[in-house]
């Protein structure tokens, strides 16, 4: 337990310490003390309010219209005052909860994509999942609780401060005759409302306590339900092919069923609850008119004074459920910051590991790519590759060939860069601009225009693009280059791979890797395009993953490997 307190403190202080003391620090401090200012503001707007109610019970019971009058001048200003204050309590809460989640999204989102950790993580972390929940969802719930719980606990902790030391006041000295003593008490409504909310607040939270798992609970099985729905869109070609419709859907009332199961068990819960609330909320109504009724019959308070004594009575119980409502959050709270800090120690190690790379990086003197003791592993260390001398010129085109798993596209990966199980050395050439198509290549959301020019969108001209696109036999898809849509679903795999073909055309690389990028065209058009590319590029090299024998024809070396780490060069 204390260990646990302890991480979650270092969790806090960790994820809190960064924005506080960031370059916002003084916009966010500023907005803070702000914040803390109409907190406090509100709560002696309570203590006013509480007052206000003597002045005005009590010129009702002396029916005196003066008074009433002037409180009801006094309740206008009040009133004012509280709307504006509770407006822009909750206007800068916001804006300090959204300036908070911004900082720490941009950070997240950009270590995350730093040194491809985003692509390094998933092979090597097993343990952080959904990086994208941690970001959108987490980060949110993070901020949003964070702001909410201390802020929240700083009011409830002044207003009971405050309210019960006006019922301190209200209550007068008590003095009970027992036999031949008396007894005197100070504070006898304080002690009353304190414990009536202590006892109310623990059996609320006895009562609700199995609440927060089932509420946990019922947002896992919703995102799974909702996960798998997703997954059937995304599958949906297959999926329809195939036929399963039936087991689709018997997979999603199995996952409904959970869903279902938990809801159900939510509402018993909380019908238990609101039992026991309701009857609490009544009753509250009752006693605290019972308990300044003894003072009331004995003429030492007045009408005004019974009813300042009920609500600072209901403040305190509400300052009391408070500490209830966000005790129910803190499981929530903790997890939320678990998990953020277990992505963040992810994301450092993934980046450490990244400065530490086994594979060296050099410049070559002249225009060759050469690798020198390359080896290469699977993430459980079995040998893809060892000892790999190789050496490209520029100008120069390799075939990479062998059974499937061999490790082919680790090889490219390798020479990426992206690969995190390999060492030895690889020279780069001075002009090196390489580009690296896989079999399926990545469509952006959005126009035809800006998936041709991923990832960087130079300025090239509608003309230059289209006459490119008429090169790379897309000419039907010309006239659309400013369309928007989820193109990676509308092209088939051929027109994807030529997109990818006019991609090179566009941004020119003199370093080609082409990883099965042909494999789903027809034998003529892949020739079409080998030799577009030597005669629209002449200087390129090109290294190509593939089986198809027609390759062997485009390219002068072929580089064969067997999987077990053996490889033959052949010139
Ligand atoms: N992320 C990964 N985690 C574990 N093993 C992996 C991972 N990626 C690839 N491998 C394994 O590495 C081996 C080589 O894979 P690779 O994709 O390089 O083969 P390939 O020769 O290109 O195959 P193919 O011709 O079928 O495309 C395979 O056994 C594969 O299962």
């Amino acid at each position: 337990m204390l260990a646990d307190i302890k991480r979650f403190g270092r969790g806090m202080w960790y994820l809190t310490r960064s924005y506080w003391s960031s370059e916002e620090k003084l916009q966010a401090w500023g907005l803070l003390a702000v914040i803390v200012g109409l907190s406090l503001g509100y709560v002696y707007l309570q203590v006013l309010y509480n007052e206000w109610f003597n002045h005005y019970y009590s010129a009702l019971q002396e029916y005196d219209w003066n008074g009433i009058v002037a409180a009801f001048k006094e309740f206008c200003i009040l009133a004012t005052l509280n709307i504006i204050v509770v407006v822009y309590l909750t206007y800068l809460q916001q804006m300090l909860e959204i300036k908070w989640r911004c900082w720490l999204t941009e950070r997240y989102v950009g270590r995350w994509l730093a040194d491809k950790a985003y692509y390094r993580m998933q092979l090597t972390d097993k343990g952080t999942d959904n990086p994208d929940q941690r970001i959108s969802e987490d980060l949110h719930l993070f901020t949003n609780m964070s702001i909410n719980l201390s802020l929240g606990l700083f009011r409830a902790v002044v207003t009971l401060i405050s309210f019960v030391a006006i019922l301190w006041q209200l209550s007068g000295v008590m003095t009970i005759p027992l036999g031949q003593q008396r007894f005197t008490i100070y504070g006898s409504m304080v002690w009353v409302a304190v414990g009536y909310s202590i006892v109310g607040t623990w059996l609320t939270h006895k009562i609700g306590k199995p609440l927060v798992k089932l509420n946990f609970e019922q947002q896992r099985y919703e995102a799974d339900f909702r996960f798998s729905l997703v997954r059937l869109r995304e599958n949906s070609e297959s999926i329809a092919l195939f036929g399963g419709e039936k087991e689709e859907q018997r997979a999603f009332m199995n996952r409904f069923q959970k869903v279902l199961g938990n809801f159900w068990e939510i509402m018993r819960r909380q019908k238990q609850l609101t039992w026991f609330t309701a009857g609490f909320g009544q009753a509250s109504i009752f006693i605290r008119i019972m308990l300044a009724l003894p003072r009331y019959f004995a003429k030492e308070i007045q009408l005004g004074g019974l009813m300042q004594i009920a609500t600072a009575f209901d403040n305190v119980r509400e300052a009391f459920s408070f500490f209830v409502d966000a005790y129910s959050q803190l499981a929530q709270w903790r997890s939320v910051v678990d998990r953020l800090t277990g992505f963040d120690k992810s994301m450092a190690d993934t980046s450490q590991a990244a400065d530490r790379e086994k594979i060296e990086r050099v410049s070559s003197p002249s225009r060759v790519l050469a690798t020198a003791g390359l080896n290469i592993k699977l993430p459980d260390g079995r040998p893809l590759l060892e000892q790999l001398n190789l050496e490209l010129a520029a100008g120069d085109s390799l075939l990479v060939a062998g059974p499937s798993g061999s490790g082919k596209s680790t090889l490219l990966r390798t020479l990426a860069g992206i690969w995190p199980y390999a060492a030895g050395r690889v020279a780069v050439p001075p002009d090196y601009k390489a580009l690296f198509l896989p079999q399926k290549p990545y469509l952006p959301l959005g126009t035809l225009r800006e998936a041709l020019l991923y990832p960087k969108f130079t300025n090239v001209s509608a003309q230059e693009i289209r006459e490119v696109m008429n090169l790379c036999k897309l000419d039907k898809l010309a006239g659309m280059i400013d369309k928007t849509e989820d193109w990676s679903h509308v092209l088939s795999l051929g027109e994807q791979q030529r997109i990818a073909f006019a991609r090179v055309l566009l941004t020119k690389p003199n370093w080609l890797f082409l990883d099965e990028a042909t494999s789903a065209l027809d034998e003529p058009t892949e020739r079409y395009l080998y030799s577009l590319l030597t005669e629209r590029l002449p200087d390129i090299t090109i290294v190509s993953v593939g089986h198809r024998n027609t390759l062997t024809s485009y390219h002068k070396k072929k580089l064969t490997l067997d999987g077990t780490g053996k490889w033959s060069l052949l010139n």
